[in-house]
């Protein structure tokens, strides 16, 4: 049961118009470490996994591989739900797949048919096409081809491709229409390269034959989503400049965009030794941004442009409305609490219409989102800001809080 909103804690974060320069630490990727855990789980032989990341997605992922209980309690994760998924059917157990209300909420139906094609066997224990699940793993591969439509989520493109080398005859995935998160799903195949196996990307084919992974050393990279909101304050800051740690220019990470999207929004990157030096630039601005394969950084940029007073369409952001919230009707009720505005102008295009008006004080609602959260902390520039349930950001970036608390105000 959640609590009602008035016994909701909250954190109370003062007007903060401009600050000192500051180093920003940065967590680790999610993203990354919970694909290393997979196909470390998969490698036979010792890796070295460096740098994983404290999001509580990676430490879920950590907890359920080393334990290994018969339900696999995911609570919010996504990527741990589908990637244990198709991890549990490969090493052939028997496994309850679940997490919380919202997670039996997130479709997972495409990436059970594929593996129930692949041979798995797995029941759904509740609504059809969405968790809990029962698998109950893989006696024997039934085919080694399946098509599998990429426009909902490439999480599921990604659990497939993991398993790929440990199937008896490997798998050719053919990828069908509009393909989203794509960044993410060339992630996956370089660590899987990284890890030593073979994949050949080839149109919409992929294809992978039986192989092991080798045992490596690698080091997960600083998580730019988690960056993309420190990137917002200084945009927002009437003064400011921070050093983001552990960044590199070249990035496994497709969030890594918000350079150039920042670059429009008035944000200078300067890539150094250990990190990049963020100062402030004229607004360049910008018409139109097209989010299908940077869906979590559409968040930090709606609220930046609301803030900044730059009129944007967005695009590529129907994969919003299935994750941890639907971040779009979210998005729509809390800008409107500072009068600025997230129009579906037309089908699948959105209009933010900046704000006009800023109160003295906004309280933002969170909806069980990270993102939500961190998204909302630049409008402190602005006005003082309430945060309901800021905790919530323990899912990619628990120390998020503690690293605001590094800024000191400019006088
Ligand atoms: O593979 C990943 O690590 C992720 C893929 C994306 O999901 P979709 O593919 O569902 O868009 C992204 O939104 C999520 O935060 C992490
Ligand atoms: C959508 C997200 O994560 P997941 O789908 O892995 O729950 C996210 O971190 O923004």
């Amino acid at each position: 049961m959640k609590e009602p909103i008035d016994t909701l804690k909250t954190l109370v974060l003062n007007q903060l118009p401009s600050f000192q320069p500051c180093i920003i630490p940065l967590p680790s990727s999610k993203s990354e470490s919970n694909r290393a855990l997979v196909i470390d789980a998969l490698t036979e032989g010792e890796n070295h996994l460096l740098n994983l990341a404290e999001a509580r997605d990676t430490q879920t992922m950590i907890r359920l591989l080393k334990e290994n209980p018969p339900v696999y309690d995911v609570l919010d994760a996504g990527t741990t739900m589908r990637f244990l998924t198709a991890y549990a059917a490969v090493t052939n157990q028997n496994k309850v797949m679940t997490g919380t209300a919202r997670m039996c909420e997130r479709p997972i139906g495409i990436l059970v048919d594929a593996l129930r094609e692949i041979g798995a066997e797995i029941h759904y224990l509740n609504r059809e096409g969405f968790p809990p699940l029962a698998v109950h793993g893989l006696q024997e591969q039934k085919s080694d081809q399946v098509k599998i439509r990429g426009d909902v989520s490439s999480q599921y493109i990604s659990a497939l491709l993991m398993i790929a080398p440990r199937l008896p005859h490997g798998l050719k995935l053919e990828l069908e229409g509009k393909v989203g998160s794509r960044t993410y799903i060339e992630m996956t195949i370089q660590l899987m390269k990284s890890f030593g196996v073979e994949v050949i990307w080839d149109g919409n084919t992929i294809s992978v034959a039986p192989q092991n992974y080798k045992p490596t050393t690698f080091s997960v990279e600083s998580d730019w989503s988690g960056a993309s909101y420190w990137f917002s304050l200084v945009a927002c800051a009437d003064e400011g400049e921070l050093f983001l740690e552990g960044l590199k220019e070249n990035s496994l990470q497709g969030d890594s965009k918000i350079v150039e999207i920042m670059d429009r929004l008035g944000v200078k990157s300067e890539f150094k030794a250990g990190g990049v030096r963020l100062t402030k630039q004229a607004i360049k601005g910008f018409e139109a941004f097209d989010f299908t394969h940077c869906p979590d950084i559409a968040q930090t940029v709606a609220v930046t442009c609301a803030i900044v007073g730059q009129k944007t369409e967005f695009t590529g952001i129907e994969s919003l409305r299935i994750k941890e919230t639907d971040r779009i009707f979210a998005l729509q009720q809390e800008l409107a609490k500072f009068n600025a505005d997230f129009v579906e102008t037309e089908k699948d295009v959105f209009t933010l219409i900046p704000s006009v008006n800023m109160p003295n004080q906004v309280r933002i609602h969170t909806y069980d989102d990270h993102r939500m959260a961190m998204a909302f902390m630049p409008l402190m520039t602005k006005t003082r800001v309430i945060i309901e349930d800021p905790e919530v950001v323990n899912k990619s970036y628990p120390s998020f809080w503690k690293h605001l608390e590094l800024l000191s105000p400019k006088i």
